[in-house]
């Protein structure tokens, strides 16, 4: 999963034109992998698996067992099921000063069966600045650098979520 991380964190670097601060990027990650299970909703009576939030880390690749759940909210605000392969997804957040729309998505459960993920999650070492080339005119700089794992310390975890969103804490 390491290297998956690498192989498309590579590709949207080389996409946005700066590969060249890929090598220093994949120095500083720290992997964190989290395993998650979701009790069959039939049972408990809860269908929340988990409440809409983003990721506060850099990049997220999720793995799934059969059960679906996962649910993406689009741009126009609609919640879409989303059915996929047995490995994917991953979103990507404030390092591409918001080229990239942050993912946010939640765990809706519906199925008459449990449902487990895993979860690989990425945390800069360094701070994580933009890049200078994907700030100009028209893409004015929107966060201060960022010392991702300090912004760990400071937030508090409410409901198995952090209180703050990544964007918020280090918007100028
Ligand atoms: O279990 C899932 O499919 C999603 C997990 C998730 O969004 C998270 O752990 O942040
Ligand atoms: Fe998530």
């Amino acid at each position: 999963m390491e290297e998956l991380d690498q192989v498309v964190t590579r590709m949207v670097f080389e996409n946005y034109g700066v590969e060249k601060y890929h090598d220093a990027h994949v120095q500083s990650t720290s992997y964190h992998l989290r395993f998650n299970k979701y009790k069959n909703p039939k049972k408990t009576g809860m269908d929340v698996g988990l409440k809409p939030h983003t990721d506060n880390s850099f990049s997220s690749i999720l793995h799934q067992n059969q059960v679906c759940g996962l649910e993406i909210c689009t741009k126009d605000g609609d919640w879409i099921v989303f059915y996929p392969p047995p490995s994917s997804v991953l979103y990507l957040a404030i390092w591409s000063n918001d080229r990239i729309r942050p993912c946010r998505h939640r765990v809706s459960l519906t199925e008459d069966e449990e449902r487990f993920s895993i979860g690989q999650f990425t945390f800069m070492k360094e701070v994580v600045s933009i890049p200078n080339e994907l700030v100009d005119e028209d893409h004015p700089r929107l966060y201060k650098p960022l010392e991702h794992l300090e912004f760990f310390k400071e937030i508090k975890i409410i409901d198995g979520k952090p209180d703050r969103v990544i964007q918020e804490y280090c918007r100028i």
